[in-house]
């Protein structure tokens, strides 16, 4: 005879301790009751940066559009700590104070690539590692006019990020590119 199931509980945090922190994260021990009932604890990162009832960051699709060119998909080069190496990824960075994520993407966008964008869509706000942080971050899609004087020699204002763009070989999709820098 199998033993009767556990009644289903609604999970729920207990508590969340600092375990450790420094300027820009930390690391928390959260208790928590699971969905049949038990009470477990898990190890839990979080930025101390976030701002209320904000993304942590911004993830910035952008599209650089240009009479007689394909368009491309703007990527930038940077080194990373954590990986201890160069990663091709998305322009992207934290969310200010006060600041929504389309005011944070033109601001990062620029500081990045030098480029100045116009921001077609947003996405939810929506988590990236959820096994391991709370972090969470919007998708901004921009278009840049590169055509417009001010894009057609763009110049970074922080000078660390190297800009590749990845040209589109289908004018409805960006998902089969060619990489030109
Ligand atoms: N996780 C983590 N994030 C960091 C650390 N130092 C800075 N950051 C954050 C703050 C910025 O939003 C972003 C880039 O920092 P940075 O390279 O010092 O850039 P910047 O201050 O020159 O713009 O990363 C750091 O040591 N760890």
């Amino acid at each position: 005879m199998s033993s009767p199931p556990k009644p289903t509980t609604i999970p729920h945090i207990v508590k969340e301790e600092v375990i450790a922190s420094g300027k820009w994260l930390k690391l928390e021990k959260t208790t928590y009751v699971d969905p049949v009932g038990n009470t477990r604890t898990w190890e839990t990162t979080k930025r101390t940066t976030r701002q209320a009832n904000a993304a942590d960051g911004v993830g910035i699709i952008a599209l650089l559009k240009r009479t007689l060119h394909k368009d491309c998909v703007v990527m930038v080069k940077q080194f990373r700590p954590p990986m201890g190496c160069y990663t091709l990824e998305f322009p992207a960075g934290l969310i200010d104070e006060n600041e929504s994520a389309e005011i944070a993407a033109l601001r990062e966008l620029k500081e990045e690539t030098g480029y100045k964008g116009e921001v077609v869509g947003v996405t939810p706000v929506t988590c990236l590692d959820p096994g391991l942080s709370n972090c969470t971050t919007q998708i901004v899609m921009v278009n840049i006019n590169g055509d417009d004087l001010e894009n057609t020699n763009p110049t970074q204002q922080l000078g660390k990020f190297g800009v590749t763009l990845l040209e589109c070989y289908e004018s409805r999709t960006c998902f089969y590119c060619t990489c030109f820098s």
